[in-house]
């Protein structure tokens, strides 16, 4: 099998798992949870690391920010054999009860970017994996578990009345790539979790916060922690026997 053309993969035996973060320095972060791990290629923002937890083979992944290169690293992880994806993201609280640092688990997606309506109507939703999360709920009952939004930038004239808009309706937080994980994992008959590290207060500064996590602030630092921890156990619990629900 020749490589995937961006994220430089090709087939690896027993490896069907994979965490995908956007920041491609969150797989150095996620590598020290790795036994035996390896590194494999850095092409562009696809960084990738393949090591061993409790037994099972994990590859990780960067995806870069946004819809566009995160469908590119999903399709290329399907054409390799990858069949389970969490996301370990971070995110923007659209609430104001959600602390620094605290996981908002999505249990659905609006799907407020351009990209996955080129593959399926808005109509079609944007779910996780049923067993996935449950298994999260179980593993984290105090994780904030509801709707999020992804979307596609934040430096529109009107991003601040559009985040209070969707705030009104009940959204818990916003990304770039969880509709895209979600939407493209069903269509592939993938299994999909994401898992988002608040970093960012709502109505709060997008500076500070992503400065906090360029940084390593503590309290992002923590949840970042948290939210790698269980991703890993998630995948580890994860025996799906062929099935894709
Ligand atoms: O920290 P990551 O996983 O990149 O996630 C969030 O951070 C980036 C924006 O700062 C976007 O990719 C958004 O989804
Ligand atoms: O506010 C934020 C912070 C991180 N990522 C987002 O998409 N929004």
């Amino acid at each position: 099998m020749e490589k995937q053309a961006h994220i430089q993969l090709t087939k690896m035996e027993h490896v069907t798992k994979a965490i995908i973060v956007g920041d491609p320095k969150r797989v150095d972060t996620v590598k020290k949870y790795l036994n035996s791990p390896i590194d494999l290629t850095f092409n562009r923002e696809f960084k990738s690391v393949v090591g061993i937890y409790e037994g099972e083979n994990i590859l990780v992944i960067s995806t870069g920010i946004g819809a566009p290169s995160t469908a590119i690293a999903i399709e290329e992880l399907s054409d390799i054999g990858i069949e389970t994806i969490i996301r370990v993201g971070s995110c923007g609280a659209m609430q104001k009860d959600i602390p620094l640092g605290e996981l908002v688990i999505s249990t659905g997606v609006v799907r407020d970017e351009g990209l996955t309506k080129k593959y399926v109507p808005a109509d079609f939703p944007g779910v996780p994996t049923l067993s996935l999360l449950a298994h999260a709920k179980e593993l984290s009952p105090h994780s904030h578990f509801g709707i999020t939004r992804s979307h596609d930038g934040f430096y529109m004239a009107d991003n601040a009345e559009t985040e209070r808009f969707w705030s009104d309706f009940g959204i818990l937080g916003g990304d770039m790539e969880t509709s895209t994980l979600y939407v493209l994992g069903a269509l592939k008959g993938m299994r999909t979790l994401a898992i988002l590290n608040n970093v960012v207060l709502f109505e709060a500064d997008l500076n500070e916060g992503v400065n906090n996590l360029v940084n390593e602030a503590e309290v992002v630092a923590q949840g970042e922690k948290e939210s790698i921890e269980l991703a890993l156990k998630l995948l580890r619990g994860d025996t799906h026997n062929g099935s894709t629900k």
